[in-house]
């Protein structure tokens, strides 16, 4: 994927790779080889993030001072109904009874968040899908932009934000493969989901014609979900990959570019200045991209409303054991909403020698599934079990509420509270 260069002075900063990123980012300053079996990490990945983890360390220790109730100490969470913490008075019993109550089942499930104050990363600029999906996850919250999936993965790790929103799919451009490793490889939680319509605009600097392009650039999934419009629309022009929608139309903007169009969201038109040459340019009207929120912390499932559960599993005889896993939801009537393959990256390639045959090949996979049901509920711990039989290695990414919320193709701001 190309990353293009902004000619604005205060963009500079240390690489041509960080140029563009300049005050919105945090970056990545380094790639990690950490495995997802024994979560180790490269001595390089620790000593490259030094600047930053030192001082996410003397966060860490303000922050470790607050009491914990279900995995929550982040001081944003104040609205958490917490049960009172008495440290000065703790020789008085008249005190203790008056101000301490034990903990009932009612504080172990928090109010739901609004997302108030919740520092929310994502990946793009501002103006990017992820970031509007971000406010529909948490409304008032204060995202944080990251250059890269992997960075907004570190932020949270690190606290430097309580929760990330990234994409895992969309209707017409198919699965983000990236973050389904990215969720392997690290060990944050998913705690909710969002479905957001993606309403795509071709936009372009005032005064460009759609006959003077020669180039439309976007995010791959952008310029997936367009593909056919832009033939129609007669652009049969380049068509380049950037890293986020936004942040296409921001190079244009910042570059003056005149032969290139960007497709992006009529926010980000707004953000930097780009008119709007085409609305509505996603080939199927209810274009949705569905997005997790990630957290350090997994949250209670409950029972009282209807959730999803998302696993990861291997073995290592490959696909033949599928049939049986996918029967252990079968038998108990557990609806399976998505099933994805990945490579094993452990283990990419097992050697089977067949008789006779010689030494064949296999490819290993990761298998990931997402299923209707909460891990609260008797039946989805029984299919698990039943699952953990045939597997050798088995990972429960989060049970969590499912986005039951409406929305309608033609409106891109959605916007309802259904969070955790
Ligand atoms: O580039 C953006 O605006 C993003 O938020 C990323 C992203 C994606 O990764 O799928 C999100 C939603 C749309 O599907 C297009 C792009």
């Amino acid at each position: 994927m190309r990353t293009l260069l902004p000619s604005s002075p205060a963009t500079v900063t240390t690489t041509p790779q960080t140029r563009r990123r300049r005050r919105f980012f945090i970056h990545s300053s380094a790639k990690r080889s950490d495995s997802f079996a024994n979560g180790s990490r490269s001595s390089d990945w620790q000593s490259s993030c030094a600047i930053l983890s030192s001082k996410v360390n003397s966060q860490q220790q303000s922050e470790s001072l607050i009491p914990a109730v279900n995995g929550y100490n982040n001081p944003n969470d104040s609205n958490l109904n917490l049960v009172p913490f008495d440290n000065n008075n703790n020789n008085n019993n008249k005190s203790i009874q008056s101000k301490s109550k034990p903990l009932s089942i009612t504080d172990l499930s928090p109010a739901p968040m609004h997302g108030s104050n919740l520092r929310v990363a994502y990946q793009g600029v501002p103006g990017a899908y992820s970031e509007a999906a971000a406010g529909k996850a948490y409304p008032n919250c204060q995202p944080i932009p990251c250059d890269q999936f992997e960075v907004a993965f570190q932020a949270v790790e690190l606290w430097i934000a309580d929760r990330a929103v990234l994409p895992v799919e969309n209707s017409l451009g198919g699965s983000i493969h990236r973050n389904y490793d990215l969720l392997l490889r690290h060990r944050l939680h998913i705690v909710g989901e969002v479905q957001f319509p993606v309403h795509h605009c071709l936009l372009a600097l005032p005064g460009v014609r759609k006959e003077f392009l020669t180039r439309v650039i976007s995010h791959p999934q952008g310029l997936a979900q367009c593909e056919h419009t832009l033939t129609k629309l007669g652009l049969n022009v380049a068509r380049e990959a950037v890293d986020d929608t936004a942040g296409a139309a921001e190079f244009i903007a910042a570059n003056n570019v005149r032969d290139t169009a960007a497709i992006a969201s009529a926010r980000a038109a707004e953000i930097y200045g780009l008119e709007i040459l085409e609305d509505g340019i996603q080939d199927d009207a209810s274009n949705v991209t569905r997005f997790v929120m990630l957290a350090r912390e997994p949250i209670i499932p409950r029972t009282d409303r209807p959730f999803k559960t998302s696993i990861v599993f291997a073995h290592e005889k490959g696909t033949c054991v599928l049939f049986k896993v996918l029967s252990a939801f079968a038998f108990r009537n557990i609806s399976l909403t998505k099933i994805e393959s990945r490579p094993n990256h452990n283990v990419p390639i097992r050697l089977v020698d067949e008789a006779n045959v010689g030494t064949a090949k296999h490819f290993e996979y990761m298998f990931y599934i997402d299923f209707e049901a909460s891990m609260a509920e008797a039946r989805a711990q029984n299919a698990l079990a039943e699952v953990q039989e045939f597997t050798s290695f088995l990972r429960v990414l989060g049970s969590y509420p499912m986005d039951m919320t409406s929305w309608s193709p033609s409106s891109s701001s959605s916007s309802s509270t259904f969070s955790l």
